[in-house]
């Protein structure tokens, strides 16, 4: 199981009008766990999707997917790739049962007692219209045809965003259920870090372009340590050892890439807890930001 379905090397994508680039000189995505991307608004996270799609070409490097390079074996990778974009692109005056007959010849693998399944587990009626479903429900028919034909890879960008939390949660479930009876490899953007804390083995945190923090989730919470105390124990040494701190007259609170060095110097006087996967973004994009109290 130690291979990757995404392999990034040395890529970079200009856009000349907004004068962005993406800068990756390495980006991997393992078989078989769930990575999760997260970054701020603008940070390249829905280009790397679409590169990764074959929807964009990068103007440098290269990009692997299942072993091959995505723009020349673009139509054999997507055949054992569901993706959920941004905005599904489903033709929104077709039915439901229409749309299902658009898709399927894509998919030698379609499953139909999967898709059936899946609309009845979402409560979808085949007679309805795309365009007269909720956001909610756009998105888990999207999940329903990408998961029919049986897909080594989920790739998403934001598939949790516009969904309440018990629908969410269901997401999430079955997401974990395809993991596990499928060994589906998932990649997926989210601005909603809780989700990451729920169900990611591996985060890919990207800012500015670049990749920024990147690993195993419980090895990236284990190292860090939020440290807490009161306001005359952050002197400029204990600063320094900080990322992102929040300081009041009384306290202040911020975040240890090296909990041993800033215990060398608090002790006990300080609180050291784990961080959240939002702790660990909160605190290096305040870094990045200078922003840091
Ligand atoms: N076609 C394009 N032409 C010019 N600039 C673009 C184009 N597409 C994206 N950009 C710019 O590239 C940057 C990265 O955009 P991208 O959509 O990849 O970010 P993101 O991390 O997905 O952001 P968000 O979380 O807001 O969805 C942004 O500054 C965006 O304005």
């Amino acid at each position: 199981m130690d291979q990757n379905v995404i392999e990034i090397t040395g890529l970079k994508k200009r856009f000349d009008k907004s004068g962005f680039v993406l800068d990756l000189p390495r980006l991997a995505v393992r078989e078989g766990y769930v990575t999760g991307f997260i970054g701020e608004n603008g940070a390249g996270k829905t280009t790397t999707i679409k590169l990764v799609m074959d929807l964009l070409f990068p103007d440098e490097g290269e990009v692997r997917v299942f072993g091959r390079e995505a723009h020349a074996f673009s139509e054999q990778i997507k055949r054992d790739l569901g993706y959920i974009g941004e905005q599904t692109g489903f033709l929104g005056q077709a039915k439901l049962r229409t749309l299902r007959e658009m898709v399927k010849p894509f998919y030698p693998n379609w499953d139909d007692v999967v898709f059936r399944r899946y609309l009845d587990r979402f409560s979808l009626d085949p007679g309805k219209k795309f365009k007269d479903l909720s956001k909610g429900k756009q998105k888990q028919f999207a999940l329903a045809l990408a998961l029919s034909h049986h897909p080594k890879l989920l790739l998403m960008d934001e598939p949790t965003a516009n969904l309440d939390p018990l629908v969410r949660q269901e997401l999430l479930d079955i997401l974990a259920d395809e993991i596990e009876q499928e060994g589906v490899s998932v990649f997926f953007s989210t601005h909603i870090t809780s989700d990451l804390d729920k169900i990611a083995d591996y985060i890919l945190f990207l800012h500015g372009g670049k990749l920024l923090l990147e690993g195993e989730k419980d090895v990236l919470t284990d190292s860090h340590r939020i440290v807490k105390g009161r306001r005359e124990l952050l002197t400029g040494e204990v600063e320094r050892l900080l990322c992102g701190v929040e300081a009041t007259e009384f306290g202040f609170r911020g975040l240890a890439g090296d909990p041993g060095a800033v215990h060398a110097l608090l002790g006990d006087e300080a609180l050291y807890e784990k961080p959240t996967v939002e702790d660990l973004f909160l605190g290096y994009t305040r870094r990045e930001r200078g922003e840091a109290r």
